[in-house]
């Protein structure tokens, strides 16, 4: 296929702090952006450094995104965007070439499918994992700290089913089951994410003890000894209730996507639920000097 004729891909790229991000990202959503990808000091593909975050917007068109430029431009002159623009569709697997196995926690290695088998750790599993387009590589930060917590109790996981609440490719359901959860019911309000799930799951041979659906919490009836939740604080809130209602009495609740400032409000909110969820533990990661940009991830006995 010559250049010419290879299909073209308009990108609107602009740094900001991360207390800018999410605002921003809707913004460049009401200006026409199809999606809008952040890159920070933890994600797969790296943003700008020292604590800022690189939003990387698509759009249909050069005309789209030229005249999102120009909007970002009247809303504040000091924000500097500028267009990329990819040709060919080489770019969708990019990300792949840094994708290595790595240790999420002590008993879980994930690896993606086109490598070799790696050792396994010592009473532990390797996660096969190809996220394809949803997220949940386990390189993110808020995807490991549940790992870690799902680990660290995987005494009291043992034989229990798990609802994973967001759980896009799946990641935290399959860490589960491999520690010794009987079956997980993973749900995500994305309906692409769904067969990328079935897929992972029979990659590891998990297909029999995993349901995957596109639900939110509403949609899910049964109560569960555990459950796992890494959404977005703005996202939890309004969960709570639901979440609540979900763990079955003695059960365990986790909850992450939650930045440190965030943190309080988040106990506090889930805490005065009428089922009262105690709050047990808190993990953390990234610099616990800036409140906006390290994460944490709670966990709440029920
Ligand atoms: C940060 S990703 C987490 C993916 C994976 N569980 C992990 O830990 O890496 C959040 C996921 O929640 C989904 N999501 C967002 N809002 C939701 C909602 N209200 N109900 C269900 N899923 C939701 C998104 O589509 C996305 O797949």
């Amino acid at each position: 296929m010559s250049v010419e004729s290879e299909p073209r891909y308009p990108f609107v790229i602009v740094d900001v702090s991360a207390e800018e991000s999410d605002e921003l990202a809707a913004t460049l959503f009401e200006l026409g952006a199809s999606g809008v990808e952040e890159r920070d000091d933890q994600t797969l593909l790296r943003g700008a450094g020292a604590g800022r975050v690189t939003l990387v917007a698509s759009f249909s068109d050069r005309a789209e995104a030229e005249a999102a430029v120009e909007g970002l431009r009247e809303i504040d002159a000091a924000l500097a965007p500028r267009i990329e623009e990819v040709v060919g569709d080489a770019w969708r697997d990019a990300w792949k070439e840094h994708f290595a196995p790595f240790a999420l926690t002590p008993r879980i290695t994930v690896a993606p499918p086109w490598v070799e088998a790696p050792q396994a750790p010592e009473g532990g599993h390797v996660l096969w994992l190809e996220p394809g387009r949803a997220f949940g590589t386990g390189l993110h930060a808020t995807t490991s700290l549940v790992a870690e917590l799902l680990d660290a109790h995987a005494e009291q996981l043992a034989g229990k089913p798990l609802l994973d609440v967001g759980t896009g490719s799946g990641i935290l359901a399959f860490v589960a089951l491999l520690l010794g959860a009987s079956r997980a019911v993973a749900v995500d309000n994305d309906p692409d994410v769904i067969e990328v799930v079935q897929e992972n799951a029979a990659r590891n041979g998990l297909e029999a003890r995993v349901e995957a659906r596109e639900a939110t919490s509403e949609g899910v009836k049964e109560a569960f000894p555990w459950v796992v939740a890494n959404i977005e604080a703005r996202v939890l809130r309004p969960m709570a209730e639901d979440l609540g209602r979900l763990v079955a009495p003695g059960g365990w609740l986790i909850l992450s996507g939650i930045l440190e400032s965030e943190h309080d409000e988040i106990v506090a909110r889930y805490g005065e639920l009428p089922r009262g969820l105690r709050h047990v533990e808190t993990r953390r990661r990234g610099d616990a000097a800036s409140a906006d940009t390290a994460w944490v991830a709670i966990l709440f006995a029920g």
